[in-house]
């Protein structure tokens, strides 16, 4: 992505001290969304990066409750691809499949709709914020319980001292790195 893309959204995140909890400084990228050339900029980059980088077709675009629901769809519609919902526990009909998993200020439960991706789908997990990478390291499990690859993690910001990317079984290609 140009530096002064990169620059003008990362002028555009907001920065919260002890927020959701004592100790953790929370980076809320709602703002961006405030600005439409920031999120063109934003999506046109990771669609270019995504079909420079894969030969093969992505056949899912994996989204993370909440935030990744913003993303995802953008970039699923322009590659083509499906995009499948990854939730937090009791709000998916149907049979599910389900993870336990550790984030920065908590525990949660992610649950997929086992019929969503099919055995041997080509996955792209996407998120807003990857921290100590427990979210997606879950995501990541809940595509393997569909027999299906995630072949790269994708997130808008990295926070590189939590070095949630050793977590992950696949490629991260995170836009801002904090
Ligand atoms: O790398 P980790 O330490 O797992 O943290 C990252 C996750 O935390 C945030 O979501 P949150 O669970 O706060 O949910 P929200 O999107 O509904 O606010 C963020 O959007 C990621 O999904
Ligand atoms: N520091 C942080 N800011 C925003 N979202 C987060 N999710 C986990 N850690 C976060």
């Amino acid at each position: 992505m140009a530096q002064h893309d990169i620059e003008r959204i990362k002028s555009l995140l907001g920065t919260h001290e002890d927020f959701p909890k004592k100790g953790i400084v929370f980076k809320d990228m709602f703002p961006v969304f405030q600005d439409p050339t920031a999120v063109e900029a934003l999506i046109s980059n990771i669609v270019h990066h995504i079909n420079s980088t894969q030969a093969e077709k992505i056949d899912v675009v994996v989204g993370l409750d909440a935030r990744g629901f913003l993303f995802g769809p953008l970039v699923a519609l322009r590659l083509g691809a499906a995009f499948v919902p990854v939730r937090k526990q009791g709000k998916l009909p149907g049979e599910c499949a389900s993870a336990v998993y550790e984030k920065e200020y908590g525990q949660d439960v992610f649950e997929i709709q086992k019929s969503a991706v099919k055995p041997g789908a080509r996955v792209i997990v996407i998120d807003d914020l990857i921290a100590t990478g427990g979210s997606a390291a879950a995501a990541g499990e809940l595509v393997k319980k569909c027999q299906a690859t995630t072949v790269e993690y994708v997130f808008i910001m990295e926070l590189d001292f939590l070095k949630g990317a050793e977590k992950l079984d696949a490629p991260v290609y995170s836009l801002i790195h904090l």
